[in-house]
């Protein structure tokens, strides 16, 4: 099995006439192998962007993506490599083809895979439906249903790292839980690490083993999911889970946050949340704190 390893990555997206946006801008993360890492930050904050990036979909401007110890381009992976990755995208609706049986579309990934003993209503009863929705077209389902069916297709490419980009963020409440849940255990049976994004931290707490924080194109923070829960250090993690309800009583964190995230084309000097962070002190206006796995000078290493 595989690691992921990003190491200072920059991805910038660049359209004529428009300045740079460095979407992501130095971020350094790695997911192991049966590893479930979650990836937080508010909308803009570039977690599409660097999961578009593991997938080879984006180059790296700078730093460097390695998977297995082979370096993440479109050129650089083999195309079984390239399989491995498997990503699970918000909308269900978008990433099947409405034209086509359900069942048609899990077996293209069992070819990709070279798998023929598997067959298409085994995945389905994997991700918990019934095998007869083989035959059915995406239409005919819910939207936790439909996502059920985009896992079971990812799955059925045998990959090594999974990553579900906000796959949750477009269903109804009980089935958000019951499809990270299900997301979650898939990789971790299987040995594949999971890189699980969302902007809901309280669901990424159920399922992750370490959570990354990120924000305005850097991880500001990396933890074990219950220390960082227990005790967040950089002031940006400590606001987002005071803007969730606290059920175990962590009331005294900051109120929420102030503003929205600034401009990637345009960030803020020093460190890029100084001007939203309600313990700023004069070296966090003027330097970067280029260091982990707390970016904050409040937490610099002696
Ligand atoms: N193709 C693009 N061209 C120019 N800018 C882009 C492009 N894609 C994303 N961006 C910008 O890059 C920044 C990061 O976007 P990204 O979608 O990666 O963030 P995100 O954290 O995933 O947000 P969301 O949760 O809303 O998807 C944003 O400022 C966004 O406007």
């Amino acid at each position: 099995m595989t690691t992921l390893t990003i190491s200072d990555l920059v991805v910038e997206h660049r359209s004529s006439g428009r300045p740079v946006v460095r979407a992501v801008a130095g971020a350094s993360l790695t997911v192991s192998p049966g590893e479930v890492v979650g990836l937080v930050g508010e909308s803009g904050c570039g977690k599409s962007t660097l999961a578009r990036a593991v997938c080879g979909l984006h180059p790296a401007a700078e730093g460097e993506i390695t998977f297995g110890g082979r370096p993440v381009t479109p050129l650089g992976l083999r195309r079984r490599e390239l399989t491995a990755i498997q990503m699970v995208f918000q909308d269900p609706y978008a990433s099947l083809n409405p034209r086509r049986r359900v069942g048609d579309q899990i077996a293209d990934g069992l070819r990709t895979a070279g798998d023929t003993a598997t067959a298409p209503a085994d995945l389905l009863e994997r991700v918990g439906l019934p095998r007869e929705f083989a035959g059915r077209h995406p239409h005919e389902f819910s939207g936790g249903q439909r996502q059920r069916i985009a896992i079971a297709r990812a799955l059925a490419a045998r990959p090594s790292l999974l990553i579900g980009d906000e796959p949750i963020s477009a269903l109804d409440a009980s089935a958000q839980s019951q499809v990270a849940r299900l997301m979650r255990d898939l990789a971790v049976d299987s040995g594949a690490g999971l890189l699980f994004i969302s902007h809901d931290l309280s669901v990424v707490r159920l399922i992750a083993d370490r959570i990354a924080v990120m924000y305005l194109g850097k991880i500001v923070e990396v933890g074990r999911t219950e220390e960082v829960w227990a005790a967040p250090k950089h002031p940006y993690t400590r606001a987002l889970l005071a803007a969730i309800p606290q059920p175990d009583g962590l009331g005294v964190l900051p109120a929420e946050l102030p503003g929205d995230v600034p401009d990637p084309a345009d960030p803020p000097q020093g460190c890029r949340f100084h001007p939203r962070c309600p313990l700023v002190m004069d070296v966090c206006r003027v330097k970067e704190p280029a260091f982990g796995p707390v970016a904050c000078w409040l937490h610099a290493p002696e």
